[in-house]
């Protein structure tokens, strides 16, 4: 396996100030982490396009995702790579471009059943870490279901963006064509049961702040967030990571 994240900087000695940010399917964790670091000019990790990423591999190759040995063994050859820009993310899995592949309903089926081997979050836990610790930002957002309680539950600015499902289903049916609110709805449950097997993205850990954005509009959320880590960053928390896989 290998990963980096592009393009490379020059690492800051005392590292970047990293937000972290978690939260179910569809509660605006992508968009309105990438809009808050974009205007703070910090860097953005989603986490969920590494998870994506390899069941694309993987399925690629032919494994069936259920069988974790087979998906461990293919990690060897996962030469991953994810932009951390927030204007434009791009993901590659060796030279082939995959940022649009990754998000098709066949891959969001699937992912949940590889996220779901002990290893395969080991393995991808330290790509994370890699890159929170060496990206040249002055700050970093990283989002995804266990970035505040695993992956870097040190972090100064930890957030748990939620919505009610009703309002996530009616926000991700509007993405999509010719499928239904019920359709989606059911969807995005079926992947939050299965995701909360294995980690709980729906309450907030101690010193975890949650945005709930039902009432509020997309840049009343993004200022949301942003108000969090600008409370975090005047409290001068300090940057460290210090995450640990329990
Ligand atoms: N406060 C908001 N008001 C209106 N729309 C919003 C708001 N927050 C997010 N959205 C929209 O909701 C949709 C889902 O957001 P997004 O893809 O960022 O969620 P996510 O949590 O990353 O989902 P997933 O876990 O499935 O990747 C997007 O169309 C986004 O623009
Ligand atoms: N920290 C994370 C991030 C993601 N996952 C798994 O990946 C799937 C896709 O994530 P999206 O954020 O792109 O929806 C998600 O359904 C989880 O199965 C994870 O386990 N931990």
């Amino acid at each position: 396996m290998s990963a980096t994240s592009f393009p490379e900087r020059a690492q800051r000695a005392d590292g970047p100030f990293v937000v972290a940010v978690d939260g179910p399917a569809g509660s605006g964790k992508s968009s309105v982490s990438k809009a808050a670091a974009a205007k703070l000019g910090f860097a953005f990790l989603d986490t969920g396009a590494a998870y994506r990423a390899l069941t694309w591999f993987a399925t690629q190759r032919g494994i069936d995702v259920t069988d974790a040995g087979a998906v461990i063994d293919a990690i060897a050859d996962f030469d991953y790579r994810i932009d951390t820009e927030p204007g434009r993310q791009r993901v590659f899995v060796g030279e082939t471009d995959v940022t649009g592949a990754i998000r098709d309903p066949e891959v969001s089926a699937r992912v949940s059943a590889v996220a779901r081997i002990a290893e395969v979050r080991l393995r991808l836990n330290e790509i994370f870490r890699g890159i929170l610790t060496g990206d040249g930002h002055d700050g970093i957002v990283a989002e995804g279901r266990d970035i505040t309680t695993v992956v870097a539950p040190d972090a100064p600015a930890r957030i748990l963006l939620t919505a009610s499902p009703e309002v996530r289903a009616a926000r991700r049916a509007g993405e999509l064509d010719g499928h239904s609110v019920a359709e989606v709805a059911a969807q995005l449950h079926a992947r939050d049961h299965a995701d909360l097997q294995v980690v709980d993205f729906m309450t907030a850990a101690d010193g975890v702040t949650t945005v709930d954005s039902t009432d509020l509009n997309f840049d009343e959320t993004v200022d949301a967030v942003i108000d969090v880590i600008k409370a975090a960053r005047n409290a001068g928390a300090a940057p460290s990571l210090g995450g640990t896989d329990v």
